[in-house]
């Protein structure tokens, strides 16, 4: 078996999760990850998890002097590697695909890069096939990948003529102290679209969509309320078959006591889930109603875990070590334990 060599650029919330996502996966070998400070994550990434650690040149003697032992340079890094997983802060990633170039490394960016850092914006329920053997794929936004994984698995099932929704965001991750708001609610932006509907139609660009956000004051998950006409009438009964039998999302109930984005991190703390992730895009089943060919449901999004099968799958489309979607999903999904939830 072909056993590609990843590298992780950039070890905040998404870099560690993929970091660790890689290290479950029978087909990749995770060769390090970088870190430009010398602080507790260095010290878990390097002495707990037992991962090399890459740093900038003139940062060398500081991390040492912190007493964390340091594998290279991050240029060594990229050399080393068959890929690299970019999740560097927004904007970053597109000064590092300079050197990824000039190394002659294929690299993967997230969404807080622009479209045009990459070949193609990437979703694997949209466009996996689209991108085998592409160079650069950008995995779109947590929240574009929770509208795509249920408006690519609706479209699928129903087709789809157009899709309107609200995005209620989080103000922030929860290890985030320096960003609000904490006690409004904002616009994001006031002048309509938000960058949502945008960014989806990146991935599937003849879908009619327009989402407009707001930021309130919580760190846990986004929320959706998501309108859509379909391309033909359906029964309320169909839908909710379509979205429990698509890879990736679950129904919960209300009924059961799963009534907030609260009690949804609650139920992953007690299942033992790991930094309490919830991968699976989450919708609430009382909220799904069908009236003829329109439909409404509400969902929710657990923004610093989502995009981490996407980001796995994107290194299988890259080296083709996966010819469909449906292939890359079950090895993914099996090694990450989704759905095994409920
Ligand atoms: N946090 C979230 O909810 C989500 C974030 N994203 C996207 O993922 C990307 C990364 O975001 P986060 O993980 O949240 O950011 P983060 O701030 O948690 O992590 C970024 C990491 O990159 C490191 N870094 C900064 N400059 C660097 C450099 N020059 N070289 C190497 N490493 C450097 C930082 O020290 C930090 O550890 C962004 O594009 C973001 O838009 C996508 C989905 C969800
Ligand atoms: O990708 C995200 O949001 P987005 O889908 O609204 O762009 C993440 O939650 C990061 O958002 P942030 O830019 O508020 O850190």
């Amino acid at each position: 078996m072909t056993v590609v060599n990843v590298a992780i650029n950039g070890f905040g919330t998404i870099g560690k999760r993929v970091a660790e996502a890689v290290t479950r996966q029978p087909d990749m070998r995770l060769i390090g990850v970088s870190k430009t400070r010398p602080d507790y994550s260095a010290v878990v990434a390097t002495r707990i998890l037992g991962y090399n650690l890459y740093v900038p040149a003139d940062k060398i003697e500081e991390f040492e002097k912190a007493g964390i032992k340091v594998a290279g340079t991050i240029e060594e890094m990229i050399e080393k590697a068959d890929v690299i997983v970019d999740a560097t802060p927004g904007g970053k990633g597109a000064e590092y695909k300079k050197l990824y170039v000039e190394k002659g490394k294929p690299a993967i960016f997230q969404g807080g890069e622009k479209a045009d850092v990459a070949d193609i914006s990437f979703s694997t329920l949209c466009n996996y096939e689209e991108a085998l053997g592409k160079r650069y794929i950008r995995v779109v936004s947590c929240n574009t990948t929770g509208l795509l994984r249920a408006l690519c698995t609706l479209r699928k099932a129903f087709g789809l003529k157009w899709v309107r929704a609200t995005i209620v965001r989080r103000a922030a991750d929860p290890k985030e102290v320096k960003r609000g708001p904490v006690n409004a609610i904002v616009p994001d932006p006031a002048k309509l679209p938000s960058h949502h509907g945008v960014d989806v139609k990146t991935v599937v660009p003849d879908l009619d969509i327009m989402t407009a956000a707001v930021v309130v004051p919580t760190t846990l998950m986004h929320v959706h309320v998501v309108y859509a006409k379909l391309a033909r009438s359906a029964t309320r009964e169909e839908v909710i078959r379509v979205f429990e039998e698509a890879p990736r999302i679950i129904l919960v109930d209300a009924s059961l006591g799963l009534k907030s984005t609260a009690d949804l991190v609650e139920l992953a703390r007690d299942l033992g889930r790991r930094r309490y992730d919830i991968p699976e895009l989450v919708i609430w089943r009382e909220s799904i109603t069908v009236n003829g060919d329109e439909i409404v449901w509400i969902q929710a999004v657990h923004q610093e875990s989502i995009v981490v099968p996407e980001n796995i799958d994107a290194i299988r489309a890259i080296f083709k070590l996966a010819k469909k979607a449906e292939d890359t999903i079950r090895v993914t999904d099996e090694t990450l334990g989704l759905k095994k939830f409920l």
